[in-house]
């Protein structure tokens, strides 16, 4: 397609078309060999668990610290958090040597107190599921299932069930009564500390809530926030538990997830050590990632967020030995999240003082610990004293200006800078010279909520398309760090790949344009259907789409899956990631920040009589139903949508008023490829279609439909301009 552009430039009268039309394809060939590099060795790890315990000592293995993350009682439920705190608790793995660490950035009482009342069940809980081997721990999709109950059909079994049934119940009916009261503040009680404290100005909270039991240790902890001092979002939570759990537990491994990212096998933390024992270097296994998956998805993945399409990406990414970092799902080395590199030698002698207060901060006991970790001389450990002797600690590590003067969120733990900090964190250990891996048990480790509802998907893939642009126009850019770093080069491609999403979408607008333009001003941008040169972009549709297909059929994906796949794939790159760029061309200039706007999560609530397999064709329907709200975000694709329907309701009346017998001849004049291509669009554009006669939130709003109408009326009135300028 670039040969014929460059062949043909010469016998254009439209030279700016034919060149705009050379710039957009060379973008998609770029892109295309981007990913060519990542997809061309693609590799899957097997897992053997029996295998790692027949030849490693259970006492062997390391302690693991479970981070768990939440900042909004409202847009994440806490029944959901409190679900994942549940099936986290009730892993198969010595719970001597767990600690589970749940940062609430809302400073709730009510999580808090969920949290408490958690605890209590998980009691209960944890011990009916090591009993039974239940595979999926977390209670609300545990009994969200009929067949369950019929697992196991002994007497002794049926009791227990509805035992811990009714007690889910209850812990649900508890957390939901206290939801809808509003907190009634007494200081004797035991959440005095969250008396009048406001979310975005509190003093640290840490509260262990269990230790020494049967049950991991449990741990809540809301660090300190002042308006003055910047929070970073989820990269500061997530250094403050790094922290917190340094001067605590100080584990050498960390595993981390969302909120709503349940455990689904109950043997992850063995497949996990499967990764850490099975390499004869660390160096290989820098991080442990498993992959993202979401339980409850619309049918079909209408909005085009369940992620499965990336499962080839992955493949190959953990082919290039950089298994990317994705926020949740991942078991990081201690070692490698304090800024170690592989090859740092291992120190013996105590490491100097000064250089980790520069690196660490002040605390004397985060220091000592971190020492430990960076060491590994020191082996016997002194005995562990009781967490709750170490809140003081703890709280002062937890303060928002602890970091000031230390490399925390520079070379040292989360980075901060991107509201994709999984990503930049994940660059920046590779670039230390680290490898990871992508660990993909079956049955699916982790399953967590996608984005429920359009709006939502929007907000998420605007953030994460503006997170990794943030990434290239920061001293991490892929491509300087492959020239002055340890990245490789094909690692820098793949990372470079995801970075650019948000670029796509200004390449891809203009194409979804020119068709339009064509047909409006009766010029070409493709070949004619009576020329030669047609099969290349036919040749090209034809061959991308049944490779795209392809590839779903493998992974086992319905015929409307893949539609719905690639139509999301335009639609998605034309609105969310365009605000994504726009907002990072703005950040450049300094008239915005970074933020990290939170995705919704959404908890179907079937705890009732356990039918929640049982939904009906209609809520179905509603659920994979587009709504809109007053987000700006979709203004351009609604434009998009309406030029192309402009432009072949012109193309229509056009052909109507010639002869019947002229009539190829006319669609020939305006262009198959063209015509080909509107509809395209207007197809990918379906549901806005839809959207512009829905009613209620179905409909987009009428305010964005005027917004839309007249800049869609402007550019059409451009294009007409520029065919007949006098
Ligand atoms: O100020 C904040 C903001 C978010 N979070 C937590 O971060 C997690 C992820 O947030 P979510 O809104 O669910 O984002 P997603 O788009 O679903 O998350 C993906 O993308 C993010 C980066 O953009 C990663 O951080 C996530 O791990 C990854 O799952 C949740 O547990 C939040 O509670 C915080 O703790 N503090
Ligand atoms: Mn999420």
């Amino acid at each position: 397609m670039l040969v014929y552009r460059v062949v043909f430039f010469n016998d254009q009268s439209h030279y700016l078309l034919w060149l705009l039309s050379f710039l957009c394809e060379s973008w998609f060939t770029f892109t295309w060999i981007l990913i060519m590099c990542i997809k061309w060795n693609q590799i899957s790890t097997k897992t053997y668990p029996d295998q790692l315990l027949k030849r490693v000592n259970e006492t062997e293995f390391p302690a693991v610290d479970i981070f768990v993350t939440t900042a909004d009682p409202i847009l994440e439920p806490c029944i959901i958090t409190m679900n994942t705190v549940l099936s986290l608790l009730a892993v198969d793995y010595n719970t001597n040597k767990l600690a589970l660490y749940l940062s609430d950035d809302a400073c709730s009482p009510l999580t808090c107190y969920a949290l408490v009342e958690t605890t209590k069940f998980a009691k209960l809980w944890v011990p009916f599921c090591k009993k039974y081997n239940i595979q999926v721990r977390a209670p609300f999709r545990y009994f969200s299932s009929k067949s369950t109950l019929l697992a196991d059909n002994s007497l002794k079994f049926q009791q227990d069930w509805k035992r811990m049934k009714n007690e889910y119940c209850d812990l649900c009916n508890t957390i939901e009564l206290a939801t809808q009261r509003p907190f009634k503040c007494d200081s004797n009680s035991d959440f005095a500390e969250f008396c009048n404290v406001h979310r975005s100005n509190h003093p640290a909270i840490i509260k262990v809530i269990s230790e020494n039991t049967e049950l991991p240790s449990v741990i809540y902890i809301s660090r300190e926030k002042n308006p003055k001092h910047h929070h970073h979002y989820k990269a500061g939570a997530m250094n403050v538990l790094a922290r917190v759990s340094g001067v605590m537990t100080n584990a050498p491994l960390m595993l981390n997830v969302d909120c709503d990212m349940h455990v689904n096998n109950p043997q992850v933390f063995l497949h996990a050590m499967c990764m850490v024992f099975g390499f004869k270097n660390d160096q290989d296994s820098g991080f442990i990632q498993f992959p993202q998956a979401f339980y409850d998805g619309a049918k079909d993945d209408p909005f085009g967020n369940q992620l499965v399409n990336y499962y080839y990406i992955i493949s190959g990414v953990a082919a290039l030995q950089c298994m990317f970092y994705t926020g949740s799902n991942c078991f990081h080395r201690r070692k490698v999240i304090y800024g170690s590199s592989p090859n740092d030698k291992i120190k013996t002698e105590a490491i100097r003082n000064e250089d980790l207060h520069k690196v660490f901060g002040k605390s004397f006991e985060l220091r000592e610990s971190a020492a430990h970790i960076l060491s590994r001389s020191n082996r016997k450990t002194k005995d562990p004293k009781r967490l709750s002797s170490l809140i003081e600690a703890a709280v002062h590590v937890a303060g928002c200006s602890y970091e000031y003067g230390t490399q925390w969120g520079k070379e040292v733990g989360w980075l901060y800078g991107s509201a994709a900090e999984d990503m930049l964190t994940g660059i920046s250990i590779h670039n230390r010279g680290w490898r990871s891996v992508m660990c993909a048990p079956d049955p699916q480790a982790f399953l967590g909520c996608a984005p429920p509802t359009y709006p939502s998907t929007l907000i998420q893939q605007k953030r994460w398309a503006n997170g990794v642009l943030k990434i290239f126009f920061s001293d991490k850019n892929p491509l300087r760090l492959t020239i002055m770093g340890n990245l490789w080069f094909r690692q820098a491609l793949a990372y470079l790949w995801v970075c650019l999403w948000g670029v796509r979408s200004i390449p891809e607008l203009c194409y979804a344009f020119l068709p339009a333009y064509c047909i409006i001003t009766g010029s070409h941008f493709l070949p004619n259907i009576n020329e030669r040169e047609f099969l290349i972009p036919l040749g090209i549709f034809i061959i991308y789409n049944s490779y795209v297909f392809w590839e779903c059929k493998r992974l086992g994906l319905s015929l409307r899956m893949w539609w719905n796949i690639q139509r999301m794939g335009r639609v998605t790159t034309m609105t969310a990631w365009l605000f994504g760029f726009l907002n990072m061309m703005l950040q450049l200039i300094g008239l915005s920040k970074t933020v990290f706007e939170i995705t919704q999560k959404e908890h179907k609530s079937n705890d009732g009589d356990g039918d929640g397999d049982m939904r009906n064709e209609s809520d179905d329907k509603n659920v994979a139903r587009f709504t809109y709200d007053k987000s700006p975000v979709i203004i351009l694709g609604v434009v998009v949508l309406l030029v192309n329907m402009t432009a072949l309701v012109n193309g229509v009346l056009r052909l109507l008023k010639v002869e019947y017998s002229e009539i190829w001849m006319e669609v020939l004049r305006l262009g198959l490829g063209e015509i080909f291509c509107s509809v395209y669009v207007l197809l990918c554009f379906w549901e806005f279609c839809k959207g512009l006669f829905g009613k209620g939130k179905y409909g987009i709003p009428t305010s964005t439909i005027w917004k839309s109408g007249a800049l869609a009326l402007l550019i059409v009135q451009l294009f007409r301009r520029s065919a007949h300028p006098f």
